[in-house]
């Protein structure tokens, strides 16, 4: 059976069973304490002060389909591929296996397909395209300049919810299909590693199955970072699992952190009617982005909007509503660690980062020492030991080993891993993958960012220029009215190196695959400046991106033979 498998996409050309899987390209009852006389306070009257099978127990592995054959496994071995996590690193990994021909089982505690299909770019991606929507037909300006009249638009919040949460069935339900259909053992239970290329899983309450693999995968994932001192009850002091079910649409959000969940979620909220304050511990909203990006970003994001925030502040205790209290929190300056006072709302999303899940897996039977939750692993994955040593056979891929965390870098990773156990090296260029902030308009990036390149640069002695192109320039963003928009290309003008893209604009989140397809191909400015580009399409702001180039380097890539069309 044949299976084109890429990082995040599947096609299986089966007659019977086709399916083209992408997973990431990507909820009001009252609160009790709003009917109390603090939900009826303005905003300013609330701000007190600011500032893991035996061969005998083959038969009861849970879901072994079989209308494809799932290679055999290495003498002596259960499987050759045992993957711990069936979220999207570990199926991209199973997948691709399969198709080289390993025997391959993944074993997964939860539900498959992880945070990304369930707690994460699934559904999250959902609510943003109800937000995108809403934001549109609430823009009377917008809509009168396209010449459209369109009365008051409206939204049933659970409708919006039951969006999401069946987006992430339908889309679990493909991944375990696709496995399924290719023979991928997928055996419930938590996975615990009991020393070299040896796993036991089982549930609470049954005996443990025991099984070995020629080559183990960890692929656990993470969950939301909580800092100390912040109290979640589930329901007015969240993390992004559970606003994702949007059971509320509060008047009132504090967003602590800035960062993509934090930028996801002001979206979201913000169209559908909130007012949020973010509570950012750095000096700078985004403080990820590139700097100039962030600044058009911070203009048209949040400076427009019902948002206002406090930089350069730690939220140090958050303390839950409660009988008629609203949520409160605690603000206290990240520099003098001084208090810089309270803040009183409905609802506190938390959107501090992830921690990696790595406790119960066993790393202690292999000598493994976990850095801040994060297992330890070289450019290729491979799990690095408390002396230093490489553990042979022991590869950790996506959010736990918190290389990138992203859903199709962790793909890529175990993508990569899996060359390597076939046989052929391969290491992963990280600085070719993209990533994107689903906001309307996006803002997406791959590789350096300028103050990034600028240290590189000076390191390593070269000169670095930069390009910059606006939307208003593009006759397709200016058809959509949505000339708001930059892209700007950091390079290298001795030998036309991209050293970076950065794109704040209507689609950019597709946009950006020109120049991380560039980056990862290998391709220099002076040949991509003479690929052609279809008129009028947003990909003209990269074609023109790249014309603007001053590369000092002639072409590198042989023009090919003229063809008679
Ligand atoms: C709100 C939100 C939105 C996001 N949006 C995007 C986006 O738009 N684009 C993007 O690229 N990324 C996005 N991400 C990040 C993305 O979800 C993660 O990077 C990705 O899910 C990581 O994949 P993974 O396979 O490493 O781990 P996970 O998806 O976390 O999967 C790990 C799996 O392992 C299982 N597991 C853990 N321990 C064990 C064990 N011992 N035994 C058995 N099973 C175990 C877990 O139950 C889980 O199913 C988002 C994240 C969040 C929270
Ligand atoms: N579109 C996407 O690709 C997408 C969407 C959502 C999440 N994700 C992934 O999920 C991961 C987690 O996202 P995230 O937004 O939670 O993390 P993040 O690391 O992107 O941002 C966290 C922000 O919180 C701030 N912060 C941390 N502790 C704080 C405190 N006590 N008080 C105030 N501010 C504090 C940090 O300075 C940072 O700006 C990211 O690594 C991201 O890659 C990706």
């Amino acid at each position: 059976m044949q299976a084109s498998v890429s990082s995040l996409s599947i096609s299986l050309p089966n007659s019977t069973f086709r399916s083209n899987i992408r997973f990431c390209g990507l909820r009001q009852q009252a609160l009790g304490f709003q009917s109390v006389s603090q939900s009826q306070l303005n905003k300013s009257q609330r701000i007190r002060i600011v500032g893991r099978k035996s061969r005998l127990q083959k038969r009861l592995v849970s879901v072994s389909a079989s209308d494809s054959d799932n290679g055999s496994p290495t003498k002596s071995f259960d499987y050759d591929l045992l993957i711990i996590g069936a979220g999207v690193g570990g199926h991209g990994a199973a997948l691709h296996a399969v198709e080289k021909g390993l025997k391959t089982a993944i074993v997964e505690g939860d539900v498959v397909g992880g945070t990304c299909v369930n707690r994460g770019c699934v559904p999250s991606k959902a609510l943003l395209a109800v937000s995108g929507r809403m934001r549109e037909l609430q823009d009377e300006h917008h809509m009168k300049a396209l010449g459209l009249q369109v009365a008051a638009a409206g939204y049933d919040r659970q409708a919006v919810a039951d969006h999401a949460s069946n987006l992430a069935s339908k889309i679990r339900n493909n991944l375990t299909n696709s496995m399924k259909a290719l023979g991928v053992d997928i055996l419930t239970g938590f996975g615990t590693i009991l020393g070299p290329q040896k796993v036991k899983y089982g549930k609470v309450g049954f005996p443990d199955n025991v099984i070995t693999a020629k080559d183990i995968i960890i692929a656990t994932g993470s969950v939301p970072f909580v800092p100390k001192g912040i109290e979640v009850d589930g329901k007015t002091v969240i993390t992004s699992d559970h606003a994702l079910k949007l059971e509320v649409v509060p008047d009132w959000v504090a967003i602590v952190g800035s960062g993509y969940i934090g930028l996801e979620f002001s979206d979201v909220y913000t169209a559908l009617g909130s007012e949020v304050t973010f509570i950012e511990a750095l000096d700078q909203l985004m403080p990820g982005f590139d700097p100039e990006i962030g600044k058009l970003a911070q203009r048209v994001l949040i400076n427009p909007r019902k948002i206002d925030y406090h930089t350069g502040v730690f939220a140090t205790k958050i303390t839950p509503a409660k009988d008629g209290t609203p949520v409160i929190i605690e603000l206290t300056d990240a520099k003098t660690k001084e208090p810089k006072g309270t803040l009183e709302v409905d609802v506190a999303l938390i959107a501090t980062g992830r921690a990696p899940f790595t406790k119960g897996l066993g790393l202690e039977n292999i000598n493994v020492e976990t850095q801040r939750g994060f297992v330890p692993v070289d450019e290729r994955m491979r799990v690095i030991d408390a002396n230093r040593n490489l553990v042979p056979h022991l590869y950790c891929i996506g959010d736990a080993n918190g290389k990138m965390m992203l859903a199709h870098a962790a793909s890529a990773q175990g993508i990569s891993v899996v060359e390597q156990v076939s046989g052929r090296d391969h290491v992963l260029n990280h600085l070719s993958i993209p990533a994107a902030c689903f906001t309307h308009p996006e803002i997406s990036m791959v590789g350096l960012t300028e103050p990034q390149a600028k240290e590189k640069a000076e390191k390593e002695g070269f000169e670095m220029s930069i390009a910059k192109t606006s939307f208003k320039a593009n006759t397709k963003a200016l058809a959509e009215n949505e000339g708001e928009g930059l892209a700007k290309l950091i390079y290298r003008p001795d030998n036309g190196e991209i050293l970076g893209v950065h794109i704040f604009g209507m689609h950019a989140a597709d946009l950006i695959h020109e120049a991380s397809n560039a980056i990862a191909l290998g391709t220099r400015i002076q040949d991509i400046k003479f690929a052609v580009h279809a008129h009028p399409t947003l990909s003209e702001v990269l074609d023109e991106l790249f014309k603007s180039a001053k590369v000092n380097a002639s072409v590198t890539k042989p023009v090919s033979e003229p063809v008679a069309v």
